[in-house]
């Protein structure tokens, strides 16, 4: 116990401490009602609680936040005004996972965040390309279908490439002629050459994507063709796609490394994205093929790129075989990025990259969205509903995590 004299110093001395942090906007933890009732006579004083500790670059602190209640009453989770994020599923709870946006470290890490990011699902095309048995043409529909109801603002539907290279996307005239009247979401579709474009624009497509690749092994393994030949197919798609005033989107392969020739250099990705940008690409897709990069690859290879390119012309489109997508892409999203490829239910993988998991998938990546405060108009438990739906089919269970904890425990979300 302190003496009348000491506790007296203690108080002067805490005054001191506390007006300074007070005066600098942080907020302080009250470690009792005592405390409580002294400082709040400090000017510009403000209240907040203990919750835990956390260690940052190898030093453990404790970390406050401000009054709890205010928050869940939504007067700092920026998500909660956002509609439509969190849908009429059974999974509104998940509300409360939102970030608070007012500790120093939070608005120095998270305040630059986008305020929405475009998602751009590629389940029906890049989730499916790669699976072995057929999959119906009606299930690959109502796919697409759930898919758009959930909110995605881009779906991508499928491929007009040669059936003997990607069997299971044989049926995409099919699938296009089914779909081409969806007015609620942008389908576009890939397209390797003149050929597909047609057929693409026969079938009602809107919007088409031509892919090249950083990495020679992979261009020719993928497309049979060297870089500069797959640029000069695409410059003939493009302009064909602008005599029509048809979007083009321009995905690159192997950003970050290659099956063949492993680590790829972050400038000859600008090369290539430079090159489709200049010849009409609205948007560029940096494709993790392989999923092995890290943000330690990420960051410099999104740095050479846009220095070619504008910020918001920019996509990432990870795959998690090295479980390593969320955390490139909430590296990419401090970088500005706003723009990112998933797949629902995690499906995917490319047919000439070996050993190529699933994409991110959507349901993870709408979940850590969510809990960013970061608004994307996608109702999380219609999108689940996909994913289950998908994977019922394929007999498989889901890739995505978010919805194998939310399918297993929807009650959890509503305790935390
Ligand atoms: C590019 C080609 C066509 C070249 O293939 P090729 O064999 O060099 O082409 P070709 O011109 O000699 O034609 C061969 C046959 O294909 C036909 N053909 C030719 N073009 C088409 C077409 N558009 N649609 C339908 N049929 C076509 C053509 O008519 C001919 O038929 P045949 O006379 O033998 O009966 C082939 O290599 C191909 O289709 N590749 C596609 C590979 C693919 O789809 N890969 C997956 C997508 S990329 C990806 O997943 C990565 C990404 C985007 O997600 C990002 C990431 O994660 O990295």
């Amino acid at each position: 116990m302190l003496g009348a004299k000491a506790l007296d110093k203690y108080w002067q001395r805490t005054t001191v401490i506390l007006k300074s942090l007070t005066s600098s906007g942080t907020c302080i933890a009250m470690a009792n009602e005592v405390e409580r009732s002294s400082f709040r006579e400090i000017e510009g004083f403000k209240e907040g609680y203990f919750t835990e500790s956390v260690s940052w670059r190898g030093q453990t602190r404790s970390v406050y936040q401000e009054d709890f209640l205010n928050h869940k009453h939504g007067s700092l989770t920026r998500n909660c005004t956002a509609p439509g994020n969190i849908g009429d599923s059974g999974y509104r709870s998940i509300r409360q996972y939102s970030s608070y946006g007012n500790d120093r470290f939070t608005s120095k890490l998270l305040g630059t965040l986008p305020r929405y990011v475009k998602i751009v699902e590629v389940g029906p095309r890049d989730g499916l390309q790669n699976e072995k048995d057929t999959v119906s043409t009606a299930v690959k529909v109502q796919l697409i279908k759930m898919l758009v109801s959930s909110g995605l603002p881009v779906v991508e539907a499928t491929s007009f490439v040669s059936p003997k290279w990607v069997p299971q996307l044989a049926d995409a005239k099919d699938v296009m002629e089914a779909v081409r009247d969806v007015k609620e979401a942008i389908l576009p579709v890939l397209t390797p050459n003149l050929k597909g474009f047609e057929a693409a624009v026969a079938a009602g497509a809107k919007e088409v994507a031509v892919f090249a690749a950083a990495s020679e092994s992979f261009s020719k393994s993928n497309i049979n063709c060297t870089i500069e030949d797959s640029l000069n197919r695409y410059r003939d798609v493009a302009h064909a796609a602008r005599k029509l005033s048809l979007p083009v989107r321009g995905y690159i392969s192997c950003v970050v490394g290659c099956p063949v020739e492993g680590m790829v250099s972050p400038s000859q990705v600008a090369y290539v994205a430079k090159k489709l940008f200049d010849m009409g690409c609205y948007e560029i897709s940096l494709g993790d093929t392989i999923g092995v990069g890290t943000p330690g690859t990420v960051i410099p290879m999104l740095e050479a790129v846009m220095d070619v390119i504008p910020i918001d012309k920019l996509a990432v489109h990870f795959h998690d075989t090295y479980g390593q997508a969320l955390s490139n892409i909430l590296a990419s999203l401090q970088m500005g990025i706003s723009i990112i490829d998933s797949s629902v239910a995690g499906l995917g993988g490319c047919p000439y990259a070996k050993g190529a998991s699933g994409n991110v998938a959507t349901e993870d990546v709408a979940y850590m969205l969510n809990g960013l405060g970061i608004k994307t108009n996608v109702d999380l438990g219609k999108l689940i509903l996909a994913g289950e739906f998908i994977c019922k089919h394929l007999g498989r269970q889901s890739g995505s995590k978010t919805a194998t904890a939310l399918c297993k425990t929807p009650a959890c979300a509503s305790k935390l």
